[in-house]
């Protein structure tokens, strides 16, 4: 099942810099991990903000729930789930 998922992230400004830093190597990590696993299937940068809007490919709602609260990021992540189906005049087949 396809959802579509918005990420703000707010690391508070007294947090340590070099933890920070730790924390984004550790999810650009584990965020190329579920592309290679087919289960984060796109990504965009929201203009002007450390935001992204996401699309996820996983089988249920526990498995999306697995898979959010598993980024290291998670903690200072704001998120907006919505759920996806098939667009009747999609011409690709892999929607679902
Ligand atoms: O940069 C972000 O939007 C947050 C997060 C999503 C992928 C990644 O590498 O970090």
């Amino acid at each position: 099942m396809l959802t579509m998922v918005e990420m703000n992230v707010r690391i508070p400004l007294d947090f340590d810099k070099e933890e920070a830093e730790r924390l984004k190597a550790s999810e650009k990590e584990r965020f190329q991990e579920l592309q290679r696993a087919g289960k984060w299937r796109h990504i965009w940068r929201v203009a002007g903000h450390y935001a992204n809007v996401s699309i996820f490919d996983v089988v249920s709602n526990a498995e999306l729930h697995d898979v959010l609260t598993s980024l290291p990021l998670y903690p200072f992540m704001e998120m907006k789930v919505t759920p996806l189906c098939r667009h009747p005049s999609s011409i690709h087949n892999d929607d679902r």
